[in-house]
């Protein structure tokens, strides 16, 4: 398999980003973050970018391990605000985040779209909350298993994106990266075969080129998600366009979630 930083595939350099959901607490944080810090080496982070995704409660701790020891370990939040700031209680802003050093910031998580109703339009709104202050999203796009079941995949998950990116320049969303989850696959071990995971992600990117260019297409990162290990994460990330994966329960524990950023040495 040619590296995913080859001429031809944009350049792209694979993103592993670990999603911790509502799991460890600050001080849990710490000690997790300096397992990853001790564990991951220069060689890992010149093949793939690697990035987690803490609670909000974490970031500063995170945040001072990362700039005390320089770490080449970039964070983010799992959610972000659409409004700028204000009376809007419990939120946290871009620029907050932004202020904490994050790199990432989630947008459309599919458990933020179930249990908080968030719609394509305020995913929408975050995704441009993101960009105004320089955080980068990952647009979590993915269908529920009744429409998996009724073939009604790939125009859902197209749907999703093209709300997601409404009015969204091509500057802009040259940068953003995007995470397909098929709802199915979270949580549940029940993990996309490569060729399910690919199609979609495929046509992911030939909606980018249609939306914007294929210059632009071949140039944003399409991660999968949902139940991968270390055990699955080759036979994925051999997939033409699946630049990397959003990690959530294998990421809680440091020596599997780095087995998964070597995944190369699981290539065949
Ligand atoms: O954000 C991560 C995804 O929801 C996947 O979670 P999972 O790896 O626990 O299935």
């Amino acid at each position: 398999m040619a590296p995913k930083s080859a001429p031809g595939d944009g350049g792209r350099k694979p993103l592993i980003a670990g999603n911790w959901k509502m799991n460890l607490t600050h001080l849990e944080a710490i000690a997790h973050v300096q397992k990853l810090a001790f564990g991951l080496k220069e060689a890992d982070y010149a093949v793939a970018d690697i990035t987690v995704l803490p609670p909000f409660t974490d970031l500063r701790s995170v945040q001072t391990l990362v700039d005390a020891d320089r770490l080449e370990l970039t964070y983010g939040a799992q959610d972000v605000s659409a409004h700028e700031k204000g009376a809007y209680t419990g939120e946290v802003s871009a620029l907050m985040l932004a202020k904490l050093g994050c790199t990432y910031v989630l947008a459309g998580h599919s458990e933020r779209r179930q249990h908080h109703g968030e719609d394509d339009t305020l995913v929408n709104a975050k995704v441009k909350a993101a960009f105004k202050h320089e955080l980068t999203p990952i647009l979590c796009i993915g269908e529920g298993l009744e429409i998996r079941q009724a073939d009604g995949h790939l125009s859902h998950c197209l749907s999703q994106l093209d709300g997601a990116l409404e009015k969204v320049s091509a500057e802009l969303a040259r940068q953003v990266v995007i995470a397909y989850e098929p709802v199915w696959a979270i949580g549940t071990g029940e993990v996309a075969t490569p060729d399910d995971a690919q199609e979609v992600c495929g046509a992911i990117r030939t909606r980018l080129a249609e939306l914007y260019s294929g210059d632009l297409a071949d140039q944003v990162r399409i991660l999968y998600g949902g139940s991968v290990k270390s055990d699955n994460i080759a036979g994925i990330m051999a997939e033409s366009d699946i630049d990397g994966a959003l990690v959530g329960g294998a990421s809680l524990d440091a020596g599997e979630f780095i087995k998964i950023c070597r995944f190369r040495e699981r290539l065949a």
